[in-house]
């Protein structure tokens, strides 16, 4: 039977890194999505800006929409606070597996909650299901055009506090024009393009950075 390619990623990283070694997971999945086969995870680019924006926040709880395969899941638990919560919730059951096995060859499985569903119905349940009053930081990396639906549910849902920053990824391709344009033109948010380029590509790209106001 043919492997699909979260599949073939997983056999690069448990070929290519170190048992228990997150930046070896990282540096192989970019690797092997670099060189061998393209795959949607955020990248080396815009995951240093990633990077930054979690140890400048140093959050207690995060929240990622769209794991895939856990490489972003994998770069923002590496940096987390012992304590910290963290949930990250995937649509396709292939893909969850898939990330499962990433996350634990990283070592990381005790950082990470990883749960199956759709955003829709999973954001409304988080507060009572995780015991989570808000979100420090939300990583938006799941279909575009939940974006704005989803981050207008978790304003309804109380999961967002004065300080809140939420994240989106390819807000530029395959784009969020929806979400840009409610985000950027809310008097509820600041928010900040950082420009980079879609993974592994010369193609433009970003994250916009939004911090809720309350
Ligand atoms: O679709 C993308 N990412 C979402 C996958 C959808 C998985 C979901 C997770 C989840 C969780 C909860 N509820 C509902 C959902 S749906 C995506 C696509 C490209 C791309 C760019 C250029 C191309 F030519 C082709 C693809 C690049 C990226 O960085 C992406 O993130
Ligand atoms: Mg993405």
């Amino acid at each position: 039977t043919q492997s699909t390619r979260p599949q073939r990623l997983l056999s690069a990283v448990q070929k290519n890194a170190t048992r228990g070694d997150p930046c070896s997971v990282v540096r192989a999945i970019d690797d092997f999505c670099r060189h061998k086969e393209w795959a949607m995870n955020v990248g080396d680019e815009k995951g240093c800006i990633l990077d930054s924006v979690v140890s400048e926040m140093n959050p207690a709880a995060v929240l990622e929409l769209g794991t895939y395969c856990g490489y972003s899941t994998v770069r923002i638990a590496r940096l987390l606070p012992p304590d910290a919560k963290f949930i990250t919730l995937e649509f396709n059951p292939g893909f969850a597996a898939i990330a499962r096995q990433v996350i634990a060859w990283a070592g990381l499985e005790e950082k990470v909650q990883l749960v199956e569903g759709a955003s829709g119905d999973w954001i409304p349940k988080i507060k009572e299901q995780f015991g989570i009053k808000t979100f420090d930081l939300v990583f938006l990396d799941h279909w575009k055009d939940r974006y704005l639906p989803d981050t207008k549910l978790m304003e309804e849902c109380g999961l967002l506090r004065k300080g809140s920053v939420l994240l989106a990824d390819n807000v530029i391709c395959p784009g969020t024009p929806d979400y840009l344009e409610y985000i950027r033109s809310s008097p509820k948010y600041e928010s900040r393009y950082f420009k980079s380029h879609l993974e592994y590509t010369k193609v433009e790209d970003g994250l916009e950075k939004s911090i809720f106001l309350g």
